[in-house]
C-alpha cells in the first residue's frame, strides 16, 4: 500500500517512498537523480522497492524527462502515475494566478505544503514558501490560503554562470558570505546569496503590508540549506515541503474514507 512521490525539477529528479499517502506516515526510502541519469532508476535504486500503490508526481522538466520516468516507471510496475497541474484550488489553497495552470506545478504543491504545516503548527495566518533550486521562487499566502502571487529569480548557479558568461574577468572559486566582500570569489557568492535573501526579504514586507500580520516563512529546495545561515528574516527551512504537498494531495485524492 506503499505511495511513491516523485519532484521532478529542472536539475534532479527527487523521489520518495511513503508507508501510506498521508502526511507524516512513515518514509521507507528516498533518493535523487540528476535527470542525465534517469534511465538508471529502474535498474538502480528503483528494484528494491515493493511496487507502489499510488505514484503521483509534479514535473518541470520538459516532456521529453517527463516520457523518460514514465518510462521508467512502466519497466517496473503497472501503476499508472499521476501527475499534479495547477487548478483554481487544492487542498485548502486557491490560486491567484491569472492562469492558474500555467502556475509551475512544482510551486503549487510546495504551497500545498506549506500551507498544510502552517495550520498543523497554529492558528492561520500568512506565509511565505520560498524554493531555493534551479530557479528560486518566492511565493505569498494570505491568512484564508489565497496564493496572492510570487516571483522567480535564477538560482545561484545560474546567476554565476551568466557572470561568468557576460563577463571577461569573473572565473574563480565559489567565496564565502560575508557582509563587506573585498575579494572576487566572496562579492559573487554574497551577491548571490544577498539576491535570494533580499527577494524574500521583500516579498515577506510585501505580504506583511497586505495582510497587516508577521507571516511564517518557509524555504525549501536542494540549496535551502546554503541559504538557510544567510537569510535577513526568520524562515523555517523544511527539506521536504514538496512531498508533503504531494502526500497532503494525494491524501485528499486518494484514501479511502
Ligand atoms: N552544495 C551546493 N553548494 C552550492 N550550491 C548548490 C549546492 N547544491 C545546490 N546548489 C545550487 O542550487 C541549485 C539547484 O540545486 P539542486 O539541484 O540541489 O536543487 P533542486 O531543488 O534539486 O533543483 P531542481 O528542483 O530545480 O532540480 C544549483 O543551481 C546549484 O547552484
Ligand atoms: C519557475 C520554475 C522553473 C521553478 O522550478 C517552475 O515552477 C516553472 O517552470 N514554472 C512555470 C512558470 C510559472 O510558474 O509561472
Ligand atoms: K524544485
Amino acid at each position: 500500500m506503499t505511495f511513491l512521490a516523485l519532484d521532478v525539477g529542472n536539475t534532479r529528479l527527487k523521489w520518495a517512498v511513503y508507508e501510506t499517502p498521508c502526511v507524516g506516515a512513515k518514509l521507507l526510502a528516498h533518493g535523487a537523480q540528476f535527470l542525465e541519469n534517469i534511465e538508471t532508476l529502474s535498474d538502480g535504486e528503483w528494484t528494491s522497492l515493493a511496487e507502489p500503490k499510488w505514484v503521483l508526481g509534479c514535473v518541470v522538466a520538459g516532456d521529453p524527462v517527463k516520457r523518460r520516468v514514465m518510462e521508467q516507471l512502466d519497466e517496473l510496475w503497472d501503476t499508472q502515475p499521476q501527475w499534479v497541474v495547477s487548478t483554481a484550488s487544492e487542498a485548502g489553497v486557491s490560486n491567484g494566478y491569472d492562469h492558474p495552470a500555467r502556475l509551475g506545478s512544482d510551486r503549487w504543491v510546495a504551497m500545498i505544503g506549506a500551507r498544510q504545516r502552517l495550520l498543523a503548527s497554529g492558528p492561520p495566518r500568512p506565509c511565505v514558501v520560498v524554493m531555493v533550486g534551479t530557479a528560486v521562487t518566492v511565493e505569498a499566502i494570505d491568512t484564508e490560503g489565497r496564493f496572492l502571487g510570487g516571483i522567480i529569480l535564477p538560482g545561484h548557479g545560474i546567476m554565476l554562470r551568466a557572470l561568468e558568461s557576460g563577463t571577461a574577468g569573473l572565473h574563480v572559486p565559489t567565496g564565502d558570505v560575508c557582509d563587506f566582500p573585498t575579494n572576487t570569489s566572496d562579492a559573487l557568492t554574497s551577491g548571490g546569496t544577498f539576491a535570494i535573501s533580499g527577494a524574500v526579504q521583500r516579498m515577506a514586507d510585501n505580504l506583511q503590508r497586505h495582510c497587516g500580520v508577521v507571516p511564517a516563512v518557509y524555504m525549501t529546495g536542494g540549496a535551502g540549506w546554503k541559504m538557510a545561515p544567510s537569510m535577513s528574516t526568520p524562515c523555517e527551512l523544511v527539506d521536504s515541503l514538496i512531498f508533503d504537498g504531494l502526500l497532503e494531495i494525494a491524501h485528499r485524492r486518494m484514501a479511502p474514507g
